[in-house]
């Protein structure tokens, strides 16, 4: 597993969204070959999402071949409540990017048979080859998706009664009223993220600080299903200062200090995704750790790619399939079957990282944008 340690949340989301960026750029997805991705609700990811969203007006990023899953969603809550999961992911996400409609998965806390809409899930996960990337948020009491403590490690995609500490946690998004939060959702399971072939948790805030100890401190445990990333080959979490109060002080020096060892050592254009290593770097021919003085960790600003770099931009992906390689800039941006995607929102009314303020108060889920430029947030037909 790796830690990696910002200052603030601002910070986790940069380095998070630059990395998601860089692993789907990577992959160069096509219709034959999608790119597929678990995505988590919260006020966590939503900066996260909002990067994401402006590297795909800027043309960094394509998501014409990426296919999404939700993690979780409320029963009962018509899709149209804008705390539905369903109306979360199209505000922040969905509907300013170019995903096609039948590419995103999300679960229907309305189904009439609740156990078949489950199973539906797991199967359609399995007919699209896998998640390729799961993104996770936690909640304060240590769970993952909605497996709440005490959920089986080998868990699916099922009916999940919340635990008070979650319905409390959520009010906030329901006027403080604990009896509005729904008390059932629907969750992947734990099982179904362990399924996937790389985790990547993002953590912050001192509320989770004694969560993220129990997950990297002590063994794999149910009460702390977030827990179970320890058996999972290819995991990461990102998280801020804050997170990390609970830890030991040795715990954060050597986390971050394998980040700076390889700075060093290897050189970050050196270091490739899920930690890779191509080669040592070419300025210390011994191997040596010099004069053992570590260099500091960038700051965020300085982390992940470049807009230059971004690990060959979405125009590189080869949009049929059939390994061609490279589209033009103006495939990129058409529609090959005409079954038009989502259409990014107009300018104005586009979410741009740089607006983004922090608001715990706000019900945006702890995060607002300039009112002048905040997302018209259509929600009302859920794809
Ligand atoms: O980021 P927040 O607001 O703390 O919320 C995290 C929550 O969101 C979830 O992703 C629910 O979907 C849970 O993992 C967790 O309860």
């Amino acid at each position: 597993m790796r830690l990696i340690i910002r200052d603030d949340p601002k910070a986790v989301a940069y380095y998070t969204a630059n990395y998601v960026r860089q692993r789907i750029n990577e992959f160069k997805p096509t219709r034959k070959r999608p790119f597929v991705l678990g995505l988590p609700t919260g006020s966590t990811p939503v900066e996260v999402y909002w990067h994401l969203v402006d590297y795909y007006k800027r043309g960094e990023i394509s998501f014409r071949h990426v296919i999404t899953f939700s993690m979780d969603e409320y029963v009962g809550l018509p899709r149209s409540h804008p705390e539905s999961y369903c109306a979360f992911m199209r505000r922040h996400l969905y509907d300013h990017i170019n995903l096609r409609p039948e590419n995103v998965h999300m679960l229907d806390g309305n189904a009439d048979d609740l156990a078949a809409e489950c199973q539906r899930y797991e199967d359609k996960i399995k007919e699209v080859g896998g998640i390729e990337l799961f993104l996770g948020g936690i909640g304060p009491d240590g769970h993952i998706a909605f497996n709440e403590p005490g959920s089986s490690l080998e868990s699916v995609t099922r009916v999940k009664t919340l635990a008070y500490e979650t319905v409390l946690a959520n009010a906030r998004f329901f006027g403080g009223d604990v009896n509005k939060v729904p008390k059932l959702a629907l969750t992947v399971g734990v099982g179904t993220v362990r399924a996937a072939r790389e985790v990547l948790l993002i953590i912050t805030g001192a509320h989770k600080a004694v969560a993220l100890a129990k997950c990297i401190e002590e063994g794999v445990n149910h009460m702390w299903t977030v827990s179970v990333v320890q058996l999972h080959p290819s995991a990461m979490i990102v998280c801020d200062e804050d997170a990390t109060l609970e830890l030991h002080v040795k715990t954060v020096r050597y986390f971050k200090s394998i980040e700076q060892v390889q700075e060093q050592l290897i050189g970050r254009q050196h270091i490739g995704l899920k930690g890779s290593i191509s080669k040592l770097a070419s300025s210390d021919p011994s191997g040596s750790f010099g004069s053992g003085v570590l260099p500091p960790v960038a700051s965020a600003a300085t982390n992940g790619s470049s807009s230059s770099d971004a690990s060959q931009s979405s125009a590189d992906q080869d949009e049929d399939g059939d390994g061609d390689g490279s589209v033009s800039s103006q495939q990129f941006s058409d529609d090959e079957y005409g079954d038009a995607a989502p259409a990014a929102a107009p300018a104005a009314s586009t979410p741009s990282a740089s607006n983004i303020v922090a608001d715990s108060s706000s019900d945006t889920h702890g995060v607002r944008v300039d009112d002048s430029i905040a997302p018209a947030a259509p929600v009302g037909n859920p794809f």
